[in-house]
């Protein structure tokens, strides 16, 4: 079985898909993480040395790789939609949630962040409002399913989540609940 989760920086894609994958007793994988062990630096460091778009080729390249042989919980960078490639890639090898965020809960749990390249600018908040126009509707096309983060917690989410997927028949009914210690 294989599911990936999409969505914009913060929306919980690693949070979330880190705690599911136990859940469901299948590996996490990290888009984010693969490349930065290919890379051997952190993507911050990469953005600002080679730039943005040798940045899409490298996580292009990770998802062609991942999507060969799908399995487990993928993590996909925020930025992963962008291409077409990749949004047929997701959509054609795993079962994929949008992780759907407002820009304002969004701000409030990363304005302390320093990992996060393209939100390091003077208006955050302005830059998670123009992300979230331009990608909502590329997640909206990619997912099978859409689920709002906004008030349940990182707990909470993994338990609608699985939810969902037992009604939609991609996981046997009668998975445990996650304990709420968020
Ligand atoms: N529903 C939630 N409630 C409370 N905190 C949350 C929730 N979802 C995520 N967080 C917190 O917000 C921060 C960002 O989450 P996370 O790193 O999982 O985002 P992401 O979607 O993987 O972002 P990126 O695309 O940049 O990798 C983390 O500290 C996480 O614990
Ligand atoms: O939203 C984005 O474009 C990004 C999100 C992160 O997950 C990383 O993939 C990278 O920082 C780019
Ligand atoms: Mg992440």
């Amino acid at each position: 079985m294989a599911i990936a989760l999409v969505g914009l920086p913060g929306a919980g894609k690693s949070a979330v898909g880190r705690r599911l994958g136990a859940r469901l007793d299948l590996p996490f994988v990290d888009t984010d993480h693969v490349i930065e062990q290919r890379i051997g630096c952190s993507i911050r460091d990469y953005f600002e040395r080679e730039g943005e778009i040798a940045f899409r080729d490298l996580e292009q390249a990770a998802i062609a790789d991942l999507a060969a042989q799908p399995h487990g919980v993928l993590a996909t960078g925020g930025g992963a939609v962008l291409r077409e490639a990749n949004r047929q890639q997701l959509r054609d090898h795993f079962h994929v949630i949008y992780l759907r965020s407002s820009p304002e809960d969004l701000f409030r749990r990363l304005r302390h962040d320093v990992k996060r390249p393209l939100l390091q600018v003077a208006d955050p908040l302005g830059r998670l409002r123009e992300l979230h126009d331009a990608r909502d509707p590329l997640y909206r096309e990619t997912a099978h399913e859409v689920v709002d983060t906004g008030r349940p917690s990182i707990a909470m989410l993994v338990n609608i989540i699985v939810m969902q997927l037992e009604l939609a028949g991609i996981v046997a009914a009668g998975t445990p609940p996650e304990e709420p210690s968020d």
